[in-house]
């Protein structure tokens, strides 16, 4: 379904962003991804929909390269791969309703896209990836007066009405609390489970991945150090991953870190 094959991406001031990387992920798996700030986690999801241009290797989605492809191949490409991420990124004066509709842009022209001529068949859509993601009651709702949990779930609506069998979520629960991040993730796993969707989410706790997701993959400083289910993944190799200071802060901040669900 995703490939990795050979991937580098060197930033223009010259940062690694990710090192050789090879890996393939399957149609319907929930893949985690884990690692400290600034091990490549983003670069790795973005560069799955060209967001960010890799430097070296290759990346295809469903066989088709998303490297090579020219504009109109990248833009059938993209409509093939939702994203969520840790903003939203809805319209906040509009309704939401308005934001669930525009997954469906990428179904359209230009000119059809301005005009906003949703089908029938659109709205409907609407309706049922509402209802999945339990904002029905919300349709007419402006989305800037909803909090965060359910603007969230809003944008993965959008996702679904895209009907794309893949989606990206960029630390989708970074700016929510416990319980509004437990009903993300069971969104998302419900769409895992019960359509068949891939789900490539960055993560920055420990539990969540362990909790949620089928496959863990683990970045340091761009390149892979683990790559397995959440048995294989120990205090051994956590280590590894995060360096000693994780224990460490266990031990000392075990409060703290259990309020914010951080490790
Ligand atoms: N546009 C950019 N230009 C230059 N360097 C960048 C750019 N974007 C990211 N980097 C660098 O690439 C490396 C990987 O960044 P990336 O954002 O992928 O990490 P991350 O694991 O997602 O971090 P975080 O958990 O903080 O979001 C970092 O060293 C970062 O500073």
């Amino acid at each position: 379904m995703i490939t990795f094959e050979n991937v580098s991406k060197v930033y223009p001031n010259g940062v690694k962003g990710l090192q050789n990387i090879d890996v393939t992920i399957e149609q319907g798996e929930f893949v985690a991804i884990i690692g400290l700030s600034g091990a490549g986690k983003s670069t790795f999801l973005r560069s799955i929909n060209r967001l960010v241009p890799i430097t070296e290797g290759d990346i295809r989605v469903d066989g088709k390269s998303v490297t090579k492809a020219n504009k109109k191949e990248l833009r059938l490409i993209r409509r093939q791969i939702g994203l969520i991420s840790q903003s939203f990124n809805l319209v906040k004066r509009s309704t939401v309703q308005k934001n669930v509709l525009s997954g469906r842009l990428g179904y359209y022209g230009t000119w059809k896209s301005i005009l906003g001529l949703f089908t029938k068949e659109d709205y409907e859509r609407t309706k049922e990836a509402l209802a999945t993601v339990g904002l029905s009651d919300k349709l007419q709702t402006r989305s800037d007066q909803l909090s965060g949990g359910q603007q969230q779930r809003v944008s993965i609506a959008r996702a679904l009405v895209q009907q794309a069998p893949v989606i990206l979520a960029d630390e989708p629960v970074a700016s929510l609390d416990p319980i509004t991040t437990e009903k993300v993730m069971e969104d998302l796993k419900k769409i895992n489970q019960e359509m068949g969707k891939t789900i490539v989410i960055n993560l920055h706790s420990i539990p969540l991945a362990r909790q949620y997701a089928t496959r863990i993959i683990a970045l340091k400083a761009g390149a892979i150090v683990f790559d397995g289910n959440a048995a294989a993944l120990t205090d051994q190799r956590l280590e590894q991953i995060y360096g000693k200071a994780i224990f460490e802060e266990k031990a000392g901040e075990i409060d703290e870190t259990e309020r914010n669900s951080s490790f």
